[in-house]
């Protein structure tokens, strides 16, 4: 397929980032094309939250350029590593909440609620947040994320602390999203087993001037390294 014919929902162009003299990422270019899976695997530290930020506009870049295809809030689903959940809240109650601020009618948000909790694997939906395990946070966070039906779905670190059944169902689910609903989906994991398990069309990328190659073991200085 050549380029043009590409549909790209996202796409990074020379992007420089810095905190104080520490070079986060040099020059990144990244495409991330409609309806696909795009992975950010990397050490801790070399930036995959960082970029994450800067696409959703809560941190900025030194320079370069984004260019979303999503124009409305709505259109993205973000899911933080550090969550951010209300402690006092339920489940149920959270997703009222997150519902009413997308504008979503009261019986939307309850037919998006059982679908969520089939899928997810929800504790008791009467739970209060600050009462449930920190997997079961997590699964509610990716929940949040996935109430209004985003159609671009940006994930930093989602299945951390969920056990491996789970994760291959939460995999098996997004990979649904892209196959049959065409989502756009940007995961940060260190499970990269997972993603190739899943089947899904992944892609090696360090968000800094090194990609790792898991097949030969090697360090190469190129960025964005393509479909696996
Ligand atoms: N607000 C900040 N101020 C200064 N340095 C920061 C800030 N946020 C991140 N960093 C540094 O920038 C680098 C990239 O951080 P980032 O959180 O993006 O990495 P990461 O790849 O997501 O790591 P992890 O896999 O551990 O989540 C790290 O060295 C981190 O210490």
């Amino acid at each position: 397929m050549i380029d043009e014919e590409i549909q790209y929902d996202v796409k990074v162009i020379n992007a420089f980032k810095r905190y104080g003299d520490h070079n986060v990422f040099n020059g990144l270019n990244m495409n991330v094309s409609s309806g696909s899976i795009y992975g950010l695997l990397g050490p801790s530290g070399c930036g995959k939250s960082t970029l994450l930020q800067c696409l959703i506009g809560i941190m900025e870049l030194d320079s370069g350029q984004i260019d979303l295809k999503a124009k409305h809030l709505k259109d993205v689903g973000y899911m933080p590593q550090n969550l951010c959940l209300e402690s006092t809240l339920t489940i149920k109650e959270t997703f009222e909440y997150y519902g009413t601020i997308y504008n979503m009618d009261k019986k939307n948000i309850n037919i998006k609620i059982d679908e969520l909790n089939a899928f997810l694997q929800l504790p008791n939906l009467n739970s209060l947040i600050k009462d449930i395990s920190g997997g079961q946070s997590r699964r509610v966070s990716l929940g949040v994320c996935l109430l209004h039906n985003p159609k671009l779905i940006i994930l930093d670190e989602p299945t951390v602390g969920i056990d491996p059944l789970l994760r291959q169902e939460i995999w098996n689910g997004l990979t649904t999203m892209v196959e049959k609903h065409r989502k756009t989906i940007i995961i940060t994991t260190h499970y990269i087993e997972e993603a190739n398990l899943a089947n899904c069309s992944f892609y090696l990328t360090l968000p800094v001037r090194l990609s790792y190659d898991y097949a030969s073991s090697t360090l190469s200085p190129v960025v964005d390294l393509g479909p696996r």
